[in-house]
């Protein structure tokens, strides 16, 4: 659907070998191209240790990749240093599993979010804290929100402050980690309605990654099967069923589709429990 545009991100020939002193070393990735294209969501899926994350952090610097190229709107970004990385990062936000890791808890929420709008020199204090409360409020939270401590938000909310706060930066791409994977079904939903509901109204491009195959089918335009440090194959979303033919991709299938049998097959359980009065 979005091939006949040039990709906004493009990954070319990227791996990423870890050394360990003593032990053998992980190719964590493996020959990976990609290209992400504009205001489309691509999802990486795969199973632990596949290389997503790591993937992920090469995007973006935390990890340098061990060869290859990335190319972000035709500038090659694997070496970038100082203000260029600077930059470079504030285009690509990054929203990880666990918010309470980079919240600070002694910074007010509402200082969490304005933070990088005075540091990127975006807005000058007083907008800042108006903003601030514009961006609680378009992720669900309340402008009352920024006087509390991170501690005191659910996991849910802490993770809306995080997204308030990369979506304040007006990034160009947004690479979300396992983000809503420690957070219950029925958070996750609302948070995965959000991030959908974001990119309608932003045109945002992002890529998501998950081990779920059936939240990545939810929110992505296309999906890169990852296996074992490589990309196996890259299908689209609504095609999933029809045009997947990697085996790997086909056993993802159908543990999802075991795993929303069991889920349906529970809640059927306890249905039955609650009629018969035994709850
Ligand atoms: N900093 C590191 N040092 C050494 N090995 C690492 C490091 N980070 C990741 N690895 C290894 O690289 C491989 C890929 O890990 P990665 O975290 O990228 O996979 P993943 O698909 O994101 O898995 P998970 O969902 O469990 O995080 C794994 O074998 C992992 O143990």
């Amino acid at each position: 659907m979005t091939n006949d545009r040039s990709p906004i991100l493009k990954l070319s020939n990227v791996c990423k070998t870890y050394e360990l002193k003593g032990q053998q070393a992980v190719q964590a990735l493996q020959s990976v191209d990609l290209a992400l294209y504009p205001g489309e969501c691509l999802g990486i899926v795969g199973q632990s240790g596949s290389g997503k994350s790591s993937l992920a952090k090469c995007v973006t610097q935390l990890e340098q990749v061990t060869s290859g190229e990335i190319w972000y709107h035709g500038q090659e970004i694997t070496r970038l240093k100082g203000e260029r990385l600077r930059q470079m990062r504030k285009q690509i936000q990054m929203v990880f599993q666990e918010p309470a890791a980079i919240f600070n808890p002694r910074m007010k929420v509402g200082m969490f979010i304005g933070e990088p709008l005075l540091n990127y020199k975006m807005m000058k204090r007083q907008a800042a804290a108006q903003e601030t409360r514009r961006l609680l409020e378009r992720v669900g939270l309340s402008a009352m929100d920024a006087d509390k401590y991170p501690h005191e938000l659910s996991g849910g909310q802490q993770q809306r402050a995080v997204i308030a706060r990369s979506i304040g930066l007006r990034p160009e791409i947004i690479l979300f980690d396992e983000a809503t994977s420690a957070l219950d079904v029925s958070i996750q939903q609302q948070v995965l309605d959000l991030l959908m509901e974001l990119r309608r109204e932003t045109g945002v491009s992002s890529i998501f990654i998950s081990h779920d195959l059936a939240v990545v089918q939810q929110v992505s335009d296309r999906i890169a099967v990852m296996h074992q440090g490589r990309v196996v194959e890259v299908v689209d979303s609504a095609k999933l069923t029809s045009s997947a033919n990697h085996p790997y991709t086909r056993s993802l299938m159908s543990s999802a589709l075991s795993l929303r049998e069991l889920k349906g097959e529970m809640q059927k359980r306890e249905r039955i429990e609650v009629l018969a009065g035994s709850r």
